[in-house]
């Protein structure tokens, strides 16, 4: 999935390739029972309904003239139980479609959001969040319909167009002929109007997954839209967007209808033509019954030649769409456990930067040859310019992106040969942006930890000092947040996040801008139980605010791709470079 943006169009512009079909075989394989028993019954209530026009032939040519009574009385049981069946039957394979389809849904989707929880930070930088939702909702949707119902109906409508051609060449031979020949001449129109059907649908998804990306993008960004005024400017540019769906959706129900007209054309041509030919024969060479019951088949006939001719579009989109959400699924995951990774045992904490260099787009170095080491139980603060790569330091130490060259060890452990698993599970990460999962504020504590006791989450939530704002609320631990916890102050949602990084006792804590949003009084009280949180555990720690750094080990100024300066902060003072000026100025402002 390359690099795109809500006003760029997907490129669903491939062949058509047979290989995505197949591959989606492993989600139809899963339902083969069901699969086969709605095709049995879909053939025999086809089967059924096509009985019919026989009996209605043999009432009227034979039995009305001989006034068989009897004869006319089994025909219209028999007539009605072939009704009857071919309904029944019908609805057990639409019962069984249902559940098909809605199984593949559920198939493709987990494995897509299981992908999805594995890809790297990276994958999410570049795409707008809408386009994946588009992909794992409204393709999924589409395609499961392609293979569930579309695979059965393109089974029955091939059996269908065989059976109603055998009826009705039993009926008349020169009649059924009559009745063939617009099939060419259909097939024809339909492979002049076919590719630029097929440009219009997948225009269409293009359009739709656009608007679902501005739109959710939109609705991430709403508080500042209204802060900033600029409901008029984006109302414009989602209309555009909106507009452009349905324009495309115009023009493709338009060329969609071009098909149905001309099915609807020639099969009256044809029709027409077989009744004046009939109606010229009547007589010995062809009865009226004979004639009712070749017109009804005839009628017949055209139904599974537009239903094929639709089902063919279905397939093209689907397979433009199985090729989006494979590609998804094959994305790779580039930040994984190495084949012979093996658990990073229990960490003392030692951190060790050999050599590193870093890019995340593989043109500019944001670290260059970094080196650095930590002792276990050390507090790092790094300071230093806006973009100058603080961030970028801890997260290479989790390893959410793979550092270009170098090493990075963790008690002598190169971390790009231990698993994830072993190696975040001893991480606590806190970042500006505290997130908020919709629950209760109990769940949000113990995302990190599930086996913790409701004793243990009070008593981080004490040591973080957010007991007491906990306690006010109106159903304490137990009150339900929304999701990004909305319904919080900045400063909480910090402290629910500190609450739930200690609970998770790791020995690696990393607190990325953590506390900017506490109120120095709080901040005071926090500093209590961040030295507890801290005491042990090696941490890193960015802050713009200096004071809440002050009393860290070791400073480190981050600028120029690595280390400018490195001491304590009474020692970076003394020294009278970037730290000093730094520090002098924020105690000036
Ligand atoms: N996901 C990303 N993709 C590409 N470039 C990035 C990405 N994240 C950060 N950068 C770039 O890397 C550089 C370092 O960013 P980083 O976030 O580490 O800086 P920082 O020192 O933490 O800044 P701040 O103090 O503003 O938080 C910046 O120039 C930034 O533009």
């Amino acid at each position: 999935m390359a690099r795109n943006r809500f006003d760029v169009d997907e490129n669903l512009e491939t062949p058509f390739n047979i290989k995505h079909l197949l591959r989606a075989g492993v989600y139809i394989g899963r339902h083969k029972k069901k699969m086969i028993l709605s095709l049995l019954y879909s053939a025999i209530s086809a089967a059924c309904a096509l009985v019919g026009p026989l009996l209605i032939q043999r009432a009227i040519d034979v039995a009305v003239p001989e006034k068989n009574i009897g004869e006319l009385v089994l025909l219209s049981v028999l007539m009605l139980v072939s009704i009857i069946l071919s309904i029944l039957f019908a609805r057990a394979r639409s019962k069984y479609m249902i559940v098909v389809g809605q199984e593949i849904i559920y198939d493709i989707r987990k494995d897509l959001f299981e992908h999805l929880q594995k890809l790297s930070f990276q994958f999410y930088d570049d795409r707008p969040h809408g386009k994946i939702l588009t992909r794992v909702i409204n393709y999924v949707n589409s395609v499961s319909d392609a293979l569930s119902n579309g695979i059965i109906n393109f089974v029955l409508e091939i059996f269908n167009l065989i059976l109603i051609a055998i009826f009705m060449f039993a009926c008349d031979v020169k009649l059924a002929l009559i009745v063939m020949a617009g099939v060419p001449l259909f097939l024809v129109l339909v492979l002049l109007i076919k590719p630029a059907q097929r440009r219009a649908w997948q225009d269409v998804s293009n359009k739709s997954s656009n608007l679902n990306a501005y739109l959710h993008e939109s609705l991430d960004g709403m508080k500042i839209t209204q802060a900033f005024t600029r409901e008029e400017e984006n109302a414009g540019i989602y209309d555009k967007l909106n507009k452009n769906c349905y324009k495309t959706w115009m023009k493709a129900q338009y060329t969609s209808n071009l098909v149905w007209y001309s099915v609807d054309n020639i099969s009256t041509w044809v029709v027409g033509a077989m009744y004046l030919v009939g109606l010229m024969m009547l007589g010995p060479q062809v009865q009226i019954g004979t004639l009712i019951a070749i017109s009804s088949y005839a009628w017949r006939f055209w139904q599974p030649i537009l239903n094929l001719a639709n089902l063919y579009n279905t397939f093209i989109n689907a397979v433009a769409y199985l090729e989006r959400i494979f590609e998804m699924i094959d994305e790779p995951v580039t930040v994984d456990d190495a084949p012979d990774a093996s658990e990073l045992p229990p960490i003392q904490g030692n951190v060790t930067f050999e050599n590193v260099t870093f890019s995340y787009d593989g043109a500019v170095n944001i670290l260059e040859n970094f080196n650095l080491q930590v002792r276990a139980g050390e507090s790092i603060a790094l300071v230093g310019p806006t973009g100058a790569g603080k961030t970028t330091v801890v997260n290479l130490i989790s390893r959410f992106y793979n550092i270009n060259s170098g090493r990075l060890l963790l008690d002598g452990h190169d971390i790009a040969g231990v698993t994830l698993h072993s190696l975040r599970s001893q991480m606590g990460i806190m970042l500006q942006d505290s997130f908020i999962f919709s629950g209760t504020i109990m769940d949000n504590i113990r995302y990190g930890r599930l086996d913790a006791t409701d004793e243990e989450v009070i008593a981080a939530a004490k040591t973080v000092r957010a007991h007491e704002f906990i306690s006010e609320m109106e159903d304490g631990y137990y009150t339900q947040v929304n999701e990004r916890g909305s319904r919080l102050s900045q400063g909480q949602k910090q402290l629910v996040a500190f609450a739930r990084t200690l609970l998770s006792d790791p020995k690696i804590l990393v607190l990325d801008e953590a506390t900017s949003s506490i109120d120095a009084k709080t901040e005071r009280l926090l500093q209590e139980g961040l030295q507890a949180l801290l005491k042990g555990r090696t941490s890193f720690i960015i802050a713009h605010r200096l004071s809440t750094i002050k009393n860290c080990d070791r400073i480190l100024y981050i600028s120029n791709k690595g280390i400018a300066e490195m001491g304590t902060h009474e020692e970076l003072l003394r020294q009278e470079g970037n730290y000093y000026h730094l520090y002098t100025a924020q105690l000036e402002s």
